[in-house]
């Protein structure tokens, strides 16, 4: 037996799922012990490394979770909302740690995870960078500095292929930045501006989706007032920083107890008692 924990990667032949198994693969800290994916995929019963073009890595993928978790530590799962419901379940189960990168989750997926996080570690955030986790801390604590004068605007890009919108990592921004100002974000967030709409209304924190390209992902918030404008900005340039932050996550859970955790947490950004929280 060996104390470096064994890691499962979901979703393995997704734009995610490809960075996860590399970092996992070359890294000292951590095994990968399968990588799963969908009944009937053709990656499924093939050596993972050769599905992915290089060497062999000695891993089968599987569309068996139930086995799959069963001797793992640890589960990096960047799938899509009801895939991420299930393997909550089946993670808790088996008592891994579920690292949750999927965003669009409804309030039916959140409530399985919540379920799930009673019997085991979740770690989820919609996003893992260090980079975007201090802009959510700045974000807040502009939005508290400032008054309703400054009017917020959040602005995401991107690639084709991206199916929700806004962002998750747009909603974590947007819920910071309503936490700065001492309010639920479903109060005064306002989306899909289009046709007569009005001027704009006092205190609304708005969201804007851009889809194009290859665009990694990137994200603006935005204050303005009047004669002068704070742009805070974040820019992903390479998808491999959301898996290693994924597992730093996943590492970091090893010795928690039951709960769900966000990268705030893992990152040590968590403000201390008495100041304002974050609503990531
Ligand atoms: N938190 C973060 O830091 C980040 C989060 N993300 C999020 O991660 C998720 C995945 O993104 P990305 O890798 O670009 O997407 P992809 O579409 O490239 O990959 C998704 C993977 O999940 C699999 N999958 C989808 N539905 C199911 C299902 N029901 N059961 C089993 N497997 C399923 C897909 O398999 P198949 O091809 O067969 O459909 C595919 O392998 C998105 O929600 C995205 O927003 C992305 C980057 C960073
Ligand atoms: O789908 C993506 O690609 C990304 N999704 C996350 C999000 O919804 O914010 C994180 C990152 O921006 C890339």
């Amino acid at each position: 037996m060996t104390d470096i924990p064994g890691i499962v990667v979901t979703g393995g032949s997704g734009r995610m799922g490809r960075m996860l198994i590399r970092a996992v693969a070359d890294s000292q800290a951590a095994r990968l012990t399968a990588v799963l994916e969908r009944p009937g995929h053709d990656w499924i019963g093939r050596d993972v490394g050769e599905a992915m073009g290089g060497a062999p890595l000695g891993v089968t993928v599987t569309d068996d979770a139930v086995e799959a978790f069963a001797t793992a530590q640890g589960v990096l799962d960047f799938t899509a909302p009801d895939a991420t419901a299930e393997y909550a379940g089946l993670a808790a189960q088996a008592r891994a740690v579920h690292v949750i990168g999927t965003t669009g989750l409804g309030e039916g997926h959140l409530r399985a995870i919540a379920a799930a996080a009673r019997h085991a570690t979740i770690v989820r955030a919609g996003n893992m960078s260090l980079g975007v986790n201090l802009l959510v801390t700045l974000t807040r604590q502009v939005a508290a500095a400032l008054g309703e004068e400054f009017d917020i605007e959040i602005v995401e890009a991107h690639h084709r292929h991206k199916v929700d919108a806004p962002s998750g990592t747009a909603l974590m921004l947007g819920h910071a930045a309503a936490d700065g100002r001492g309010v639920p974000l479903d109060t005064c967030s306002e989306r899909g501006r289009d046709g007569d709409t009005g001027p704009r209304r006092p205190g609304a924190i708005g969201f804007s989706a851009i889809r194009g390209g290859d665009i990694v992902g990137e994200h603006d918030v935005i204050f303005a007032g009047q004669g002068e404008r704070i742009v805070l900005r974040h820019v992903a340039t390479d998808r491999a920083l959301f898996a290693r932050g994924a597992l730093r996550a996943v590492l970091w859970g090893q010795d928690k107890g039951p709960g769900e955790f966000d990268m705030i947490d893992v990152l040590g950004l968590r403000a201390p008692v008495g100041a304002p929280r974050t609503g990531a």
